[in-house]
């Protein structure tokens, strides 16, 4: 079954256009990553999806157009990672996280003891205990990261948007929290479709590659067929060895000028 499904995708931000007629299909319990240099239109095509920007052409989510979805259907079918949200001054971890059960909680209800319940056991999974009376904004940017996808996770979706998901963490903390995205992937079928700078990283988590470039999808298939030194020349501009690694391709920068020069003058 497929899971998202975008067809024909354009978003115009101000005036100019920056997806110019995206397809992509991501199927049920798959890891998709759009990889992409800057400015390429990533982030713009995860709102698009979430539903966040307006947009013409189509998406559907599990079947449904994502403009069909009311706010709180759409909460427990898609939970999106956003580069930077918005953090509300103040707030406690606890209390931030929480705000991933709201789809749960009935209008004029309080949280259950079981959603207090899931907060904690995410804050432990995500290695957050002790931080539930921190202050959000008191937070380092990478434990602000993991509590932001503690949020996400708490929305129990089905669909994970991850907008560079562990650009702040250090690499055991990197590690920890794709072994996660990667574990409920497998027991309980999440889909996740993630935009990654890192493309020796995605290429080892993701199943496929997207290749974004000015708006377009201009390469996709799977690690091997995406990560290949004339693609990654041709639209990064970047002079790259690709080498086998133990879980795919890695993607080695080399440098123009060899470090050691000018040794010998
Ligand atoms: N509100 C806006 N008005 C005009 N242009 C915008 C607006 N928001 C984003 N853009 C432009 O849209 C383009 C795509 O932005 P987007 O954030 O989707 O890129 P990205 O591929 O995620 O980049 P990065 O790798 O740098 O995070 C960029 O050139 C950006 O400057």
């Amino acid at each position: 079954m497929s899971a998202i499904v975008v067809r024909d995708l354009h978003v115009t931000l101000g005036k100019a256009p920056i997806l110019r007629g995206v397809d992509l299909t991501v199927s049920a319990g798959e890891w998709v990553a759009v990889i992409g240099p800057n400015g390429a239109g990533k982030s713009t095509l995860l709102r698009a999806i979430g539903g966040l920007l307006p947009s013409s052409g189509a998406v559907s989510l599990l079947g449904t157009p994502v403009e069909r979805l009311r706010r709180r259907a759409r909460a427990r079918t898609v939970a999106t990672v956003a580069q930077s949200p918005v953090v509300p001054p103040g707030m406690s971890v606890f209390d931030y996280v929480l705000l991933g059960r709201t789809p749960f909680v009935s209008l004029l209800g309080r949280e259950s003891f079981a959603d207090l319940e899931a907060v904690r056991a995410l804050l432990e999974r995500l290695d957050l205990t002790g931080f539930g009376d921190r202050e959000l904004d008191t937070l380092s940017g990478g434990e602000r990261q993991r509590a932001f996808l503690a949020r996400a996770l708490a929305q129990e979706p089905s669909l994970l948007l991850l907008d560079e998901p562990t650009s702040a963490l250090d690499i055991g903390h990197q590690q920890e929290v794709l072994e996660l995205v990667d574990t409920l992937r497998r027991d309980q079928g999440l889909t996740v479709l993630a935009t990654m700078h890192d493309l020796s990283i995605a290429g080892g988590y993701a199943d496929r590659l997207v290749l974004l470039a000015e708006g377009r999808v201009v390469a996709a298939g799977t690690p091997r067929e995406v990560l290949t030194e004339e693609i990654l020349s041709r639209f990064y501009r970047a002079k790259v060895r690709v080498v086998d690694g133990v879980d795919g391709p890695l993607v080695v920068p080399v440098r123009s000028v060899s470090a050691d020069w000018p040794s010998g003058s």
